[in-house]
């Protein structure tokens, strides 16, 4: 199958940053065999089974979220207004416990049709419900995903090692499937709700299974001051003092509350970060040293949480407000530039997870593009392309997405999902828990 997409502008965000102004690409199968500037000759048109004029659109690398718990999307709005601790306690944790199969199913598939319209075209899952169907919901949304069967050690050493045996078998069973759109990691919930040698348990059986662990770290200041009180050190020390950081590849989610010397640690293990600014503000927990980590060589990525703690999935807002906020947290207007942010949401977005793919467009990678209505008034006067995309676009200004080579998104219309039959079941769902819960 030979797709042409023609009269496209081109931002690569390769290497050099290369701008095609006026150019096509050829999708044969999943790969890009041309990316090339002007018209395509005859031979390549020829050749092509469709040919789509994406005269008046921008074509680049999708988005990657590398943080999130999909399922929580059904509970949009539930709750504004309470601290980390308070929110799972008193409100999450509660509605979870009333989340049937019908209801999680429903909550993954709106926050897979939000993120395949704003541009998002892999994400990564920390969950603990209905795994198996997930896995298989994505084999058929066509998107990319990172799925983890997290787990919480609140409780005896046997359910421990039976959810750890539960989240192995779940991770063996699906990592590399979909055609390899899908990776697993192990992933404990977070150091205050998994004592240290469960932690350590966990990343035993992670080095056997050769994955990558993913963890909360760091979130909130409470979380780092019970962790001193109880441990006498930061909860990254402790991982450190184990010899747990060296032994995986991690991906911690928020790193809020980190030193300089943490942030060393980081870059010296290798730690890859996710990003989360909108959850950590929404919930009072903090301002992560983002261009810290930057200067220093971590690598982060960017994700949005679960939706209650956001309350959208929109990355091109969540880019946007990891950027601002650094500038006026450190008074320094170059704190990151438009270069260092479009990475994040891309190539080290598609590193976070395991893709295998550079999040660029070039030929030989596999064919993952979104493409923007670049006839908005808000993207005119378009010639500053990639300012744009960092200061300016919006998850409304994506019309079509391809990954690996197969369109999930065409003029703004999904084509592997149901959305009108989508809002229907979450609305009901929503109505349906909430009502148990009163
Ligand atoms: C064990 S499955 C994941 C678990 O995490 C909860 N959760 C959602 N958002 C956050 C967050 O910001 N910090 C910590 N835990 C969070 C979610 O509700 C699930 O129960
Ligand atoms: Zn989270």
């Amino acid at each position: 199958m030979n797709t042409l997409l023609t009269n496209v502008r081109i931002a690569t965000l390769d290497d050099t940053f290369t701008i095609i102004d006026h150019g096509y690409v050829v999708i044969t199968d999943k790969i890009f065999t041309h990316v090339e500037s002007g018209d395509p000759p005859e031979h390549v048109k020829k050749q092509a089974d469709r040919i789509r004029n994406m005269q008046g659109k921008w074509l680049l690398p999708g988005l990657y979220n590398t943080h999130g718990h999909a399922a929580m999307t059904l509970m949009r709005g539930y709750e504004d207004d309470l601290p980390l601790d308070r929110w799972l306690k008193e409100k999450i944790w509660p509605f979870e416990g009333k989340l049937d199969r019908e209801a999680v199913t429903a909550g993954r598939a709106l926050a897979m049709s939000e993120m395949i319209k704003s541009g998002t075209i892999g994400f990564l899952e920390m969950y603990h419900l209905f795994m198996d169907d997930f896995a298989e919901q994505i084999k058929d949304t066509g998107m990319r995903a990172v799925l983890t069967r997290s787990v919480i050690g609140l409780c005896s050493r046997e359910e421990q090692d039976a959810k750890l045996d539960e989240s192995a078998a779940f991770a063996a069973s699906w990592n590399g499937e979909a055609d390899n759109r899908i990776h697993t990691m192990l992933a404990p919930h977070a150091p205050n709700t998994c004592p240290i040698d469960y932690i350590k348990r966990i990343v035993e059986r992670a080095v056997d299974l050769q994955l990558p662990v993913h963890m909360h770290l760091a979130e909130t200041k409470k979380e780092v001051d019970d962790h001193y009180k109880m441990h006498g050190m930061h909860p990254l020390d402790q991982l450190d003092q184990y010899g747990l950081l060296n032994q995986v590849q991690w991906l911690f989610a928020h790193g809020v509350h980190l030193e300089q010397k943490h942030i060393e640690l980081l870059a010296e293990t290798k730690a890859l970060i996710s990003h989360n600014p909108i959850s950590n503000l929404k919930l009072g927990s903090g301002m992560a040293p983002l261009s810290q980590m930057l200067q220093s060589n971590v690598s982060v990525s960017i994700g949005c949480d679960g939706v209650s703690a956001n309350n959208t999935l929109d990355m091109w807002e969540e880019l946007r407000m990891a950027v601002l906020l650094q500038k006026g947290l450190l008074q320094q207007a170059d704190a990151i530039n438009v270069k260092q942010a479009l990475r994040m949401v891309t190539k080290e977005g598609a590193t976070a997870l395991q893709t295998g793919q550079p999040g660029m467009i070039t030929v030989g990678a596999e064919a993952d593009c979104i493409l923007l209505d670049q006839t908005a008034a808000h993207l005119q006067p378009e010639q500053q392309l990639h300012s744009h995309l960092v200061y300016a676009a919006r998850g409304s200004d994506v019309t079509d997405v391809y990954v690996q080579g197969r369109s999930l998104l065409e003029n703004k219309q999904l084509i592997t999902l149901d959305e009108e039959k989508i809002r229907f079941e979450a609305n009901e769902q929503f109505a349906k828990v909430a009502h148990s819960i009163i």
